[in-house]
């Protein structure tokens, strides 16, 4: 090595060209350093050095002029050679899997074991010729001549390792481009693109025997393609700008936000969710249903299999409508559910207005029943006499025709009898308005409990009484109306005065015999009652001439 080192050098452009790449990939690696985290950083970053190595070998082994130098300096890259492939698999693993966390010492440590024993054969090379053979000589006899090297089975079995290594890589990339969509898809593609590319180089170099300045172009192959990445990684920065984007938002959002895992226990809460639970301390990993404030409530709804629920904390004296959202990972065995993501929407104000509708649309209903209320009791007491509680003469024309039209269904009569009392002004004379008022009270009272239940009642006049038989034959009017007078004149009616006798007279008319309408069946029932109060009063009279009952 020392000879090596001392031996004659040649500074010439290739050489000059290594040398600044180099120092480019250094620059970069410290670059990346300096640039926000992702997935993989650090395995890239000690990727730009392996690289750097391999750049820095190939460099010397261009400007080294003697043959035994230039294949101790192709031995000295082999750390390198084997050693970026290898890292590139474990960067790209961490990278498309968002994997945060850097490989551990120790599994770096074995990654180091193939480039270390690869270079201890090669530099043992010498001895054994099984990684160079006896065939690896300069190409022509001009002094710095480029190597054409003898490959021993040695050379072949690291270049396997190396081989599986980038079809590894090769798989990750392309098995994620295959598993995402839109611009993700389109970002993993260029991924496999870019990975293509050593690929190429270096099949071109083992089988068409590409070279660059008479040498092996893959390291610099390797070289572009940390650009490429460092570029896509991070001058696009899709996924490092996608999940702070989400983290402000979701930092910033002022409904509160939980995510449980399966086991529903809180792993993550937004600054929203810990200001609803009152700033709980050591929170994650705390079981939902002990979560403060509103935990048992979302655990009995993710226990429940609901969707979404209200919510109304204990603490706080604000609406919440709670959604859950699964968070789901998709494999070739299936969905699988990873955990739940509960947004609670402040819905405060929409359900107050809600409430306040509500409460508006009842009060108004209220109102509107109360007026219905009010609406009818002023149509009946319209229909009513206030003095009697009877119905009035205006509603007498209706219940007639309804009747009418019911008795002409059935065949069957109708009778009208008109009732006056007998001498009320002398009543009213003698012991005043008020007491003649209570005779016509007690009247009404004495005219409704003898009636039957089709009987209808009026009071049309002053001390004049309407009754409205349906059914009845003018025999059965006649009989009935007797009764009640009869039953009148022997049963003192009390007033304020005490008891006082009062008589009726009553005329009887008969439908549809003695008149079709209610005007003419009136004229003959009063024709009838003038001659009842002619004959003495006291008394019932039918028009016995026209009566064919
Ligand atoms: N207390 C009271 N009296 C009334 C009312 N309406 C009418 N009257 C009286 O009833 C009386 C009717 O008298 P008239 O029509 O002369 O008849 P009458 O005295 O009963 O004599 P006859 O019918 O011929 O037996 C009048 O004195 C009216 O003032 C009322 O609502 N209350």
């Amino acid at each position: 090595m020392n000879a090596c080192l001392a031996g004659g050098w040649s500074l010439n452009g290739p050489v000059l060209l290594t040398l600044v790449l180099g120092v480019g990939v250094i620059l970069m690696a410290r670059w990346v350093g300096r640039q926000r985290h992702f997935p993989g950083r650090e395995s890239f970053i000690v990727l730009h050095i392996a690289i750097f190595w391999w750049l820095a070998a190939a460099g010397l082994e261009l400007a080294a002029q003697g043959p035994q130098c230039k294949v101790f300096w192709a031995s000295m890259a082999w750390p390198g050679i084997v050693g970026v492939p290898s890292l590139w698999a474990v960067f790209l693993w961490q990278y498309v899997n968002s994997i945060r966390e850097p490989i551990s010492p120790r599994r770096f440590l074995l990654l180091g074991i193939a480039p270390l024993v690869t270079l201890g054969m090669a530099l043992s090379n010498p001895w054994h010729q099984l990684f160079y053979g006896p065939g690896t000589l300069p190409v022509d006899a001009t002094p710095g001549a480029a190597i054409r090297y003898d490959h021993g089975p040695l050379f072949d079995a690291a270049a396997i390792y190396v081989y599986l290594f980038m079809l590894f890589c090769l798989a990750v990339v392309t098995r994620a481009a295959y598993a995402s969509r839109g611009l993700h898809r389109r970002h993993y593609l260029a991924f496999v693109l870019v990975t293509c590319v050593p690929w190429a180089v270096n099949l071109g170099y083992v089988v068409e025997g590409w070279t660059l300045f008479g040498f092996d172009p893959t390291p610099f192959s390797f070289a572009f393609t940390l650009v490429a990445f460092a570029f896509l990684i991070v001058g696009v920065r899709l996924f490092d700008l996608l999940p702070v984007a989400r983290h402000l938002l979701l930092e910033e959002l002022p409904d509160p936000v939980l995510v449980v895992d399966a086991r529903r226990r809180v792993i993550d809460a937004n600054p929203a969710a810990l200001a609803l639970a009152e700033q709980p301390q050591d929170w994650q990993g705390v079981a939902l249903a002990h979560w403060p404030v509103f935990g048992v409530e979302l655990e009995a709804m993710l226990a429940a299999g609901e969707k979404d629920m209200l919510l109304m904390p204990a603490t706080s004296s604000r609406y919440f409508e709670v959604r859950s959202l699964n968070i789901e990972r998709t494999s070739r065995g299936g969905i699988a559910v990873l955990g739940r993501m509960l947004y609670l929407r402040d819905i405060t104000e929409r359900h107050c207005s809600e409430l306040k509708l509500a409460e508006a649309l009842a009060t108004s209903e209220e109102r509107l029943r109360t007026i219905t209320r009010l609406h009818e009791k002023l149509q009946e007491q319209a229909l009513r006499d206030p003095l009697t509680g009877l119905y009035n003469r205006r509603h007498l024309g209706e219940l007639f025709d309804r009747e009418q039209a019911r008795c002409q269904r059935d065949h069957s009569p109708i009778a009208l009898a008109l009732i006056d009392l007998d001498h009320f002004k002398l009543l009213n004379d003698r012991h005043g308005h008020l007491v003649g008022d209570d005779v016509l009270r007690a009247v009404a009272i004495h005219l409704t409990s003898n009636l039957r239940e089709s009987d209808a009642v009026f009071r049309i006049g002053g001390e004049e009484f309407l009754l409205l038989l349906p059914g009845a034959s003018g025999d059965e009017a006649y009989a009935r109306l007797q009764a009640l007078c009869q039953a009148l004149a022997g049963q003192p009616l009390p007033t304020r005065v005490g008891p006082l006798s009062v008589t009726l007279s009553a005329g009887i008319a008969q439908w549809p015999s003695q008149g079709q309408g209610l005007e003419a069946l009136m004229q003959v029932a009063d024709a009838a009652l003038y001659e009842a109060k002619r004959g003495g009063r006291n008394q019932v009279r039918r028009l016995v001439a026209a009566d064919t009952d």
